[in-house]
């Protein structure tokens, strides 16, 4: 039977303040990289916690690998890189890893052979002698992730794995986290950097308020708003009007001079004498081929066709726009 890795039914938690969160029901299966997105103080926290055994849901049930939340054949299965953490500031890198494996129980022989391994891993190999209290915050955060792996778990939670990380250290981190998810570690990322959970996930699930607002494959909320670019010679604006009434489509004149494309290149719409950027909106990528061939034959030369992703930061913010964000107000 294919348990899945995550199996959470209306779970709920109310703090004595209200706060918290709500009926949230979702389930991920093994294997897969799952984003838990959501304004600051939506409930993503308090989920994770409630998922990884440390606080008790208020109501609704959860299972890991088919095993109820809070019992040691759950735990025993995942790994988790709490937000807020502090190690024991006197103790080194390793030091700490090593006390989590013993609190993993995990044999000495096993431990001395997997923690170099994965203080190289997380890109402390060099200073895992150092004591914490020399550590950056960053090392810090990769400290987390060493012990969050250290009993070679099945499941892991990472909650803002990268939030104090440079941009160099957090390439490294999601480089880290595509490594896992190709040996089949389900991953369950809570993040604000969007870029990760669209690089990384399958699915990821938007909370807001403490509930479920939207979720779904990353791959097609990506995809679902599909505006073409098309940069074409021998424009006419009457052309622009023959190819509205031929197509019925809506085509514009792109206004891209005023944007920076994903390289950061200011483009513009006026390349050169008659060349325009047009972006028509389509419903499948066969009106895209029918536009190409109309085109052509009204004698536009055609120097490039791109597709225009809806970005996930634009789908996170039109999806909480004009809701209110409780979670950090009094
Ligand atoms: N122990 C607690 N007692 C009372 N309220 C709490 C407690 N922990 C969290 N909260 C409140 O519950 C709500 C959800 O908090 P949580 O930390 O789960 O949010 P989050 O989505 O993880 O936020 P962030 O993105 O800022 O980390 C917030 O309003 C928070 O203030």
């Amino acid at each position: 039977m294919n348990v899945p890795a995550i199996q959470a039914q209306l779970l709920t938690k109310e703090y004595s303040n209200g706060r918290g969160c709500r009926d949230v029901t979702i389930t991920v299966e093994k294997g897969e990289a799952f984003g838990f997105l959501g304004p600051n103080g939506a409930g993503k926290s308090t989920f994770v916690k409630m998922l990884a055994g440390l606080i008790r849901p208020t109501s609704g049930s959860a299972a890991l690998f088919g095993h109820p939340i809070g019992t040691l054949a759950a735990k025993s299965k995942i790994g988790y890189l709490p937000e807020l953490y502090r190690y024991q500031e006197w103790l080194s890198g390793e030091e700490v890893v090593r006390l989590h494996a013993r609190l993993c129980n995990i044999e000495k022989s096993v431990a001395d052979r997997r923690i170099p391994e994965l203080l190289k891993e997380v890109g402390l190999g060099l200073r895992g002698r150092d004591r914490v209290k020399h550590y950056s915050k960053g090392m810090q955060q990769r400290l987390g992730l060493a012990c969050a792996l250290v009993n070679d778990p099945e499941l892991v939670f990472l909650d803002e794995p990268s939030s104090a990380l440079d941009p160099i250290g957090r390439m490294e981190v999601r480089t880290i986290l595509e490594r896992l998810k190709q040996r089949g570690i389900t991953i369950f990322l809570n993040s604000h950097l969007l870029e990760d959970v669209e690089v990384l996930c399958d699915r990821m699930a938007l909370l807001n308020n403490g509930e479920i607002l939207r979720h779904g494959k990353v791959s097609e909320i990506l995809n679902k708003r599909t505006s073409w670019h098309f940069k074409v010679g021998g424009f006419s604006p009457f052309l622009l009007s023959w190819l509205k009434n031929h197509t019925g489509l809506q085509i514009s004149q792109a206004a891209l001079d005023k944007n920076q494309d994903e390289e950061g290149i200011i483009v513009s719409s006026a390349i050169e004498g008659s060349t325009v950027w047009l972006e028509a909106e389509v419903e499948s990528d066969e009106q895209v081929g029918w536009l190409n061939s109309l085109m052509i034959e009204q004698g536009l030369t055609l120097y490039e066709v791109s597709r225009k992703k809806e970005r996930l930061e634009e789908w996170f913010l039109d999806a909480v726009s004009g809701l209110s964000h409780r979670g950090e107000q009094e």
